[in-house]
């Protein structure tokens, strides 16, 4: 859908931005492109909106040489979105997101009430819609900030690491909030950042570049993490990559055992009873409450009565990845992950032992799709990138 044909940025003082760059970017899909600073990837994403033009090469977009399109129309088609919202000071926050739209000529009735739906959905309560950009927090501007982007309603969305300029945890939302409403918007998007971790979780395909502008590898997360092209993508992807390919793995493909789980009611006699140093306490609907230390236990009474030490956290089998199983077995007391279902109810429990099993057995599979792919001959004919460059 974005095509880079032997792309190069060379700018008069010598320096090469971009070096020979072929790529192709799916569409309606997230690829980001991720690399250490002054690597060429913001030089990148604005060769896509012409706000930079390239010294040689083409860059295509459906086919299209973007030469041949008038920058102003081909800008009409591609939102952008930076890293400090870039909202203008002075207008409503409604106002900064009916931009677009009023400069695409809407009435002004029509582009606000489009404003005020894409108010809602970046998440933003419509009492915002009145406030200026310096009565927001950070978080909450490079929300309009993507607001205003989808104005037109673009097919493509071009962003520089938009969700750098905040703090983790509200960079975490943002990020669950890009990935909520991708899946209802399915736009082409080229993401940029010189986090691996973002790019891991957000990427459908990842671009990673080195300095002096060049494609060290360009392939789906989890074969980034399997199989580095390098020494320099290893490394760039951190030493830690196993416990990042966890996060491929889907809860649910984890081995659970029943574990030491008893209800409140239950006596202290029978938590004795049980060969482990903790018992997990559950409520009447299997919810659970806390670890109790058997060493610890009252002399009588039931568990209601003992000392719990909070669980740290749970792993959900619904929705999270191995790799929370495993940050909650590393948290928990007991060093027992608890498993549990949509309604919160205790499934089962593993250690990080038994969760290491799970990362074998996810290797084995990756192992089987790279010789499955070798063996038909066109391992890179899926990949991405590939096909006809
Ligand atoms: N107008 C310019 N004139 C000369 N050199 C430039 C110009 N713009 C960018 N460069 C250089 O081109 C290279 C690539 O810059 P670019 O901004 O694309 O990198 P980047 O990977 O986005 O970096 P960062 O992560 O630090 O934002 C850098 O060495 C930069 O200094």
């Amino acid at each position: 859908m974005i095509r880079f044909d032997a792309v190069s940025k060379n700018y008069p003082n010598g320096t090469t931005a971009v070096d020979e760059l072929s790529l192709e970017l799916a569409e309606g899909g997230i690829t980001v492109l991720v690399g250490p600073s002054g690597c060429g990837k913001t030089t990148t994403l604005r060769m896509i909106n012409r706000m930079v033009e390239p010294t040689a090469g083409t860059v295509s977009l459906r086919g299209r040489d973007i030469r041949e399109v008038h920058a102003p129309e081909l800008r009409r088609g591609i939102g952008y979105v930076i890293q400090h919202a870039g909202l203008f000071p002075h207008r409503t926050i409604l106002d900064n997101i009916a931009t677009v739209p009023l400069l695409l000529g809407w009435s002004r009735k029509k582009a606000r009430a489009r404003a005020a739906e894409l108010l809602e959905l970046v998440g933003l309560p419509s009492e915002m819609a009145k406030r200026y950009p310096n009565q927001l927090s950070g978080g909450q501007q490079q929300r309009v900030g993507v607001a205003r982007a989808l104005g037109a309603d673009p097919p493509v969305l071009l962003m520089d690491e938009p969700f750098s300029a905040v703090d983790p945890i509200v960079r975490a939302e943002l990020q669950a909030e890009f990935i909520r409403l991708q899946k209802e918007l399915h736009k082409t998007i080229v993401f940029v950042t010189h986090d691996i971790d973002e790019a891991i979780k957000l990427g459908d395909n990842i671009a990673v570049f080195r300095t002096g502008g060049k494609l060290a590898q360009f392939d789906t997360p989890e074969r980034l993490l399997a199989h580095p092209a390098d020494d320099f993508v290893a490394g760039f992807v951190g030493q830690d990559r196993g416990i990042r390919r966890l996060s491929f793995v889907k809860a649910a493909e984890v081995p659970l055992r029943d574990g030491p789980v008893l209800p409140e009611t239950s006596p202290v006699a029978r938590a004795r009873t049980v060969d482990e140093p903790w018992v997990l306490v559950v409520d009447e609907a299997r919810r659970p409450l806390g670890w109790a230390a058997v060493a610890g236990l009252p002399d009588t009474g039931t568990l209601a009565d003992a000392p719990l030490t909070p669980l740290g956290h749970t792993f959900s089998l619904e929705g999270d990845s191995a790799r929370a199983a495993l940050d909650a077995a590393l948290l928990s007391p007991s060093r027992l992950a608890v498993g549990v279902d949509a309604q919160g109810a205790v499934v089962g429990v593993a250690d990080a032992y038994e969760l290491s099993a799970v990362m074998a057995a996810a290797e084995a599979v990756a192992a089987e799709a790279v010789a499955a792919e070798a063996a038909a001959g066109d391992a890179g004919a899926d990949a991405p990138g590939g096909g006809e460059r």
